[in-house]
């Protein structure tokens, strides 16, 4: 079923599930898209917060519900292994999915993600703060990999980044099984923009559109400027001048094999990340942290001078 137009909800509606009876109340609306309309709402006497997204299409609504289901059994199943059986470590990926009892759409309902975009983060805290992002954002795209999906659409607007760095996927749209062809892409970040590769969903096309969103995050100008260059001479040699430039030594070769598709798979890449990015970064921050600032050394030899030349000239009396 497709819907035409779906209904605008305002904050205090309750929206009841037609087969399975549960009753959300909207806090506010979260967002809109191609795809549906978010919420945030609670469940009425609860005060747990969720995402509960509505969809225009049926058919596009149920294969995001298919992909967190995966996700779902996946983490489910591991944290069973782990002895957590008790006590899930984060709220689920997705809590049910049922038709509004009113009108009959289509909904599911979610973990809620509270954060920034990436590129609102890292503005705010710091670029040393991308290592712990992107292997976060790693970690998300192995456990995906790991239940047979291609992410596809990876682009700022899809990232959640709490205030500790927690970096979390947003929006299941773009997501499809592996071999497929990739059903959703934002220009920049597609493989095949850049004529780097073909759109077929693999591991290295979720790694490409990684590297793609670093650079964004470090470069956009720069990479606004090579994706301004003409279809038919745009090339991965763009991407990988613009890897070059980065002071990160470790960051840019890792950038590099990612553009040109090196890494094998997902889990060796974001072990990669861990020891030549994360691990670097973590290093540097650091070595900040602790680092005095060389205004402050002079600052206090200066006053040592002062404190110096006043116990002389009061000796003198
Ligand atoms: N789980 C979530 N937690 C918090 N906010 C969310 C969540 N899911 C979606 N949103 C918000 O709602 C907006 C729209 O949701 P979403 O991106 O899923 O819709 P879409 O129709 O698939 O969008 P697009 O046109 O980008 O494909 C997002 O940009 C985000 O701001």
């Amino acid at each position: 079923m497709a819907i035409s137009s779906s209904p605008s909800w305002a904050p205090g509606t309750a929206i009841v599930g037609k087969w399975r009876g549960n009753r959300y109340i909207v806090d506010r609306l979260l967002g809109k898209g191609a795809n549906g309309i978010v919420y945030l709402v609670h469940r009425e006497g609860r005060r747990e917060k969720y995402a509960l997204k509505i969809g225009y299409d049926t058919l596009d609504l149920q294969s995001e519900i298919n992909v967190l289901t995966s996700l779902q059994s996946r983490e489910k199943s591991r944290e069973h292994r782990g002895g957590r059986a008790k006590k899930p470590s984060r709220p689920a990926y997705l809590l049910e999915a049922d038709d509004d009892q009113e009108g009959g759409f289509p909904f599911y309902v979610m973990r809620y993600v509270q954060g920034s975009p990436p590129h609102v983060f890292l503005r705010r805290k710091g670029r040393s703060w991308l290592g712990l992002i992107g292997l976060k954002l790693l970690d998300r795209l192995c456990t995906l990999h790991e239940c047979g999906f291609v992410f596809g659409d990876l682009k700022p607007e899809n990232i959640v980044v709490s205030d500790y760095g927690e970096a979390e996927l947003i929006d299941y749209g773009g997501a499809g099984p592996k071999g497929r062809s990739v059903k959703q892409f934002t220009e920049w970040h597609d493989r095949g923009f850049w004529n780097a590769g073909s759109r077929s969903a693999d591991e290295g096309y979720d790694l490409f559109a990684f590297a793609v969103l670093c650079l964004r995050l470090l470069d956009e100008q720069g990479l606004k400027t090579a994706a301004a260059g003409l279809p038919q001479t745009r090339s991965v040699d763009d991407l990988l001048k613009l890897a070059v430039r980065l002071p990160d030594r470790g960051l840019s070769s890792w950038l590099k094999l990612a553009l040109k598709g090196g890494f094998p798979s997902s889990r060796e890449a974001r072990e990669a990340w861990k020891t030549r990015v994360y691990r670097a970064g973590r290093e540097a921050m650091r070595h900040d942290r602790v680092a005095t600032p060389g205004w402050l050394v002079g600052a206090f030899v200066l006053s040592l001078l002062v404190l110096a030349a006043t116990l002389y000239w009061m000796a003198g009396f």
